[in-house]
C-alpha cells in the first residue's frame, strides 16, 4: 500500500471542509499514518482500529458498537445525507460536474515514486482511494473562469474534485463513525470511565500503585495516555486521592515517550507548549503525513491551466486553500508528479504548503533587490522572483554548497531570472552586500515543525541544540535587519521564519532582537490564519507586539508547524553596529556554524537563554 494523503485542506478551518470531511478524515489512514513510532504501527489506533483489532485485542466489541458497524455500512447515515447535500446545494452547476465524474482505482505507488522524484519540497499526505481518469471519456471536465484569481475558478475546481471525491467519502465517515463508536465502547470498558475515575497511578503509597505504574498492555497504552489528558483537562473531579498534577505529567510524558517513541526531553519540550488535550492533537498529527501540496510558477503557467494539464494526466487536485492563488493539493495521481512534462517544463514545484507563508508575508513587490540569506533548495527563493516577475533582483544565499545544488537546479527548471546565487554564511552580510529592500530569514532550525517528515527529530535532538541553534538564528536575525535599508521607498521589511515551534527558536529570537534593534519593530504578517506567538512562556514576558507572529500547527491547520515573524527596520543601523568589525566579530568562537557572540553587544548569555 502506497502513502495515503491527508484530505483535509491545508489552511484555515472552512465550516465545508471541516465538518464534512476532515473529522471523519482524522480518524482514518493507513499503515503509513504511524511512521513515527515502531511501537505505534502495532498499536490499534483509532485510525488503524479495525485492522488491529483482531489482532491485538482480546476483548469483544460491545454489543451496541457491533450493531453500529454493521449498521453502517450499506446506507449513509442521515447525517452524511445532509452533509453531502449542504454541500451543493449552492451551486447547480456543481451538481452537473458532480454527475459526470468517475471513481477509479488506487494508484499510492506513483505518488510515493512521485515524492522520491521530486528535487525541491517533498510531502506526504494520507489517502487512499479514487482517482480521476483523463482517459475516461466520462472524465471530468472542471469549469475554469479566465481570471486565475476570482475565486469563481477555486469554487469551481474545488467543486469538480469535492463531487468526485464525495461518494467514497460518504461512505467512509459512516464506516469510521462506526469504528469509533466502537472504539469508545471498547475503551470504556476497558477502563470504566463511563462510571468511575480513570484508575491511572493507583493509591499513594498503596502496592497496587506500583503495579499500575507499570507499563500496560500495548493495545491500552493509548486509552491510558487519553485517560490522562482527561484528568489533567479536569484534575479537580478526576484525580486519584494523593496524587498530583506532577504524578500524571511524568506518567503521560512517560506514556508519549513509549506509544509515540519521543525522547523524554523532546516530548516534555513539546507537551509544555500547548494544554494536555492539545498536545495529544500535535503529537497525532505528528504521526500522519501533510498533503502533498505543488505550487503553480507564475512565471510559466497559470493554475487553472496546470490544473486542468494535470486533471488530463490523471491528477486529483483542488487549490489548497483560499488563502492561496497558486497551490494545489494532490489527492492521487497515476503518473509520478516527479518527473511528468510539466514539472520538467517547470510548471510546478513540489512544495509544502507552510512554506508559502513566509514569502506572502514578505509579499516582495516588483523591481526590488531581495535578500534570501538561507535560500536552498529554493522554494522560497523561486516564490519570490515569480512574485517579483522576474524583475529586481534576488540574492539567494546559503552555505552549503550541495544543497546549492538543488537551489540553482530549481532556478533553471523553474526560469527564475532575476536571481544571483551565493555562498556565504549568512553572518557576512551585509559585509558582503546590503542594502536591501527585504530580507528573508527562513532560518535553520531543529526541525520540530516537521516530525512528521522526519521522525528522527523525535529522539536526535538535546538540549544543547536549543541553545546552539537560537544562538546562530538570534546572530542571522541580527545581520539580517542589518542588511536592510531602513530608506526603502517600497519596503524596509525583514521576514523570519523556521519550520520549529519551539519558543526557544522563535519568539526567543525575535524578542532578543527588538531588544537589540530598537531601530526595527514588529508588524502583522498580513497571513489570514495562523495563531499568535506567545507574549509569555513559561514565565518569560516577550514583547507584547509577538503576539503579531504566526505559528501555524500541523494539528490545526493540517499544514506542517512554522513560524513567521515581520519587522518593518523604522530607522539606520546604528554605526557601530553597520561596521564589518562587527560581523567580522561574529566569527569568533560561536560552536554552530563559526560563530559567537555579536560584537559590541557582547552578551553572550543572552543569545543562549530567551
Ligand atoms: C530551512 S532551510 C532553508 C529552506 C529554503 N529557504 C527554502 O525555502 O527552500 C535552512 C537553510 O539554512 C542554511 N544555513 C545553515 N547555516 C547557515 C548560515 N550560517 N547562514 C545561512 N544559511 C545557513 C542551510 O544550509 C539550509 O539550507
Amino acid at each position: 500500500m502506497g502513502p495515503s494523503r491527508a484530505r483535509s485542506h491545508q489552511g484555515p478551518p472552512e465550516p465545508l471542509h471541516e465538518s464534512k470531511f476532515s473529522g471523519s478524515k482524522k480518524r482514518k489512514g493507513g499503515a503509513n499514518d504511524s511512521r513515527g513510532s515502531k511501537r505505534k504501527k502495532d498499536l490499534p489506533t483509532a485510525p488503524a482500529a479495525k485492522k488491529s483489532k483482531s489482532k491485538f485485542q482480546d476483548s469483544k466489541p460491545a454489543p451496541k458498537a457491533a450493531k453500529a458497524k454493521k449498521s453502517a455500512t450499506p446506507k449513509p447515515s442521515k447525517e452524511v445525507e445532509n452533509a453531502k447535500k449542504s454541500l451543493f446545494e449552492d451551486s447547480e452547476e456543481d451538481e452537473v460536474i458532480d454527475d459526470k465524474l468517475e471513481l477509479e482505482s488506487d494508484d499510492d505507488d506513483e505518488v510515493e515514486k512521485a515524492q522520491k522524484l521530486g528535487d525541491d519540497f517533498l510531502a506526504g499526505g494520507d489517502s487512499d482511494s479514487e482517482i480521476y481518469d483523463s482517459d475516461d471519456e466520462n472524465a471530468p471536465r472542471p469549469v475554469f473562469s479566465d481570471d486565475e484569481d476570482e475565486s469563481d475558478a477555486e469554487e469551481k475546481l474545488t467543486a469538480a474534485n469535492i463531487a468526485g471525491l464525495s461518494r467514497k467519502l460518504d461512505m467512509q465517515k459512516a464506516i469510521e463513525e462506526a469504528e469509533a463508536a466502537a472504539e469508545l465502547a471498547e475503551s470504556q470498558m476497558q477502563t470504566n470511565i463511563a462510571e468511575d475515575k480513570p484508575r491511572i497511578l493507583g493509591d499513594a503509597g498503596a502496592e497496587d500503585g506500583a503495579t499500575a505504574m507499570a507499563p500496560p498492555d500495548i493495545t491500552l497504552l493509548r486509552t491510558r495516555i487519553a485517560d490522562t489528558i482527561r484528568v489533567l483537562e479536569d484534575f479537580k473531579n478526576l484525580h486519584e486521592d494523593g496524587r498530583s498534577r506532577a504524578e500524571y505529567t511524568a506518567q503521560l510524558i512517560k506514556d508519549v515517550c513509549e506509544y509515540y517513541g519521543y525522547s523524554p526531553f523532546m516530548a516534555e519540550k513539546l507537551y509544555q507548549l500547548f494544554s494536555p488535550a492539545e498536545a495529544f492533537s500535535f503529537f497525532e498529527a505528528n504521526e500522519k503525513q501533510r498533503p502533498l501540496v505543488i505550487r503553480t510558477n507564475t512565471l510559466k503557467t497559470a493554475r487553472r491551466e496546470l490544473a486542468q494539464a494535470l486533471i488530463n494526466r490523471g491528477v486529483t487536485l483542488e487549490p489548497v486553500g483560499k488563502w492561496s492563488k497558486v497551490g494545489l493539493q494532490v489527492f492521487e495521481s497515476s503518473v509520478p508528479l516527479g518527473a511528468t512534462p510539466e514539472y520538467l517544463a517547470g510548471h510546478y514545484i513540489l512544495q509544502a504548503a507552510s512554506s508559502f507563508l513566509p514569502v506572502m508575508a514578505l509579499a516582495p513587490q516588483l523591481n526590488e533587490r531581495i535578500l534570501d540569506m538561507a535560500a536552498a533548495p529554493g522554494g522560497k527563493t523561486t516564490y519570490i522572483s515569480a512574485l517579483m516577475k522576474n524583475t529586481g533582483c534576488v540574492f539567494a544565499n546559503d552555505p552549503s554548497r550541495d544543497r546549492a545544488r538543488g537551489l540553482i537546479g530549481n532556478i533553471h527548471r523553474l526560469g527564475v531570472k532575476n536571481t544571483v546565487v551565493c555562498n556565504y554564511d549568512a553572518r557576512e552580510f551585509p559585509k558582503v552586500i546590503g542594502g536591501f529592500d527585504r530580507v528573508l530569514l527562513d532560518a535553520p532550525c531543529s526541525g520540530t515543525g516537521v516530525i512528521s517528515k522526519d521522525p528522527s527529530v523525535k529522539t536526535n535532538k538535546d538540549e544543547k541544540d536549543f541553545m546552539v541553534l537560537p544562538h546562530l538564528q538570534k546572530q542571522l536575525l541580527l545581520c539580517a535587519i542589518d542588511s536592510v535599508d531602513h530608506a526603502s521607498k517600497t519596503g524596509g521589511y525583514i521576514v523570519y521564519s523556521t519550520c520549529s515551534v519551539t519558543v526557544e527558536e522563535n519568539e526567543g529570537v525575535v524578542d532578543y532582537a527588538l531588544r537589540k534593534r530598537p531601530n526595527v519593530k514588529l508588524v502583522e504578517t498580513g497571513l489570514t490564519f495562523g495563531t499568535p506567538g506567545f507574549t509569555s512562556f513559561r514565565g518569560k514576558k516577550f514583547d507584547e507586539k509577538l503576539k503579531w507572529t504566526r505559528r501555524f500547527y500541523p494539528h490545526m491547520y493540517n499544514v506542517d508547524g512554522f513560524f513567521v515573524a515581520k519587522f518593518k527596520k523604522v530607522g539606520p543601523t546604528p554605526q557601530a553596529k553597520a561596521t564589518p568589525s562587527e560581523v567580522n566579530a561574529t566569527d569568533g568562537g560561536g560552536e554552530a556554524a563559526g560563530g559567537g557572540g555579536e560584537a559590541g553587544d557582547g552578551d553572550e548569555s543572552e543569545f543562549r537563554g530567551f
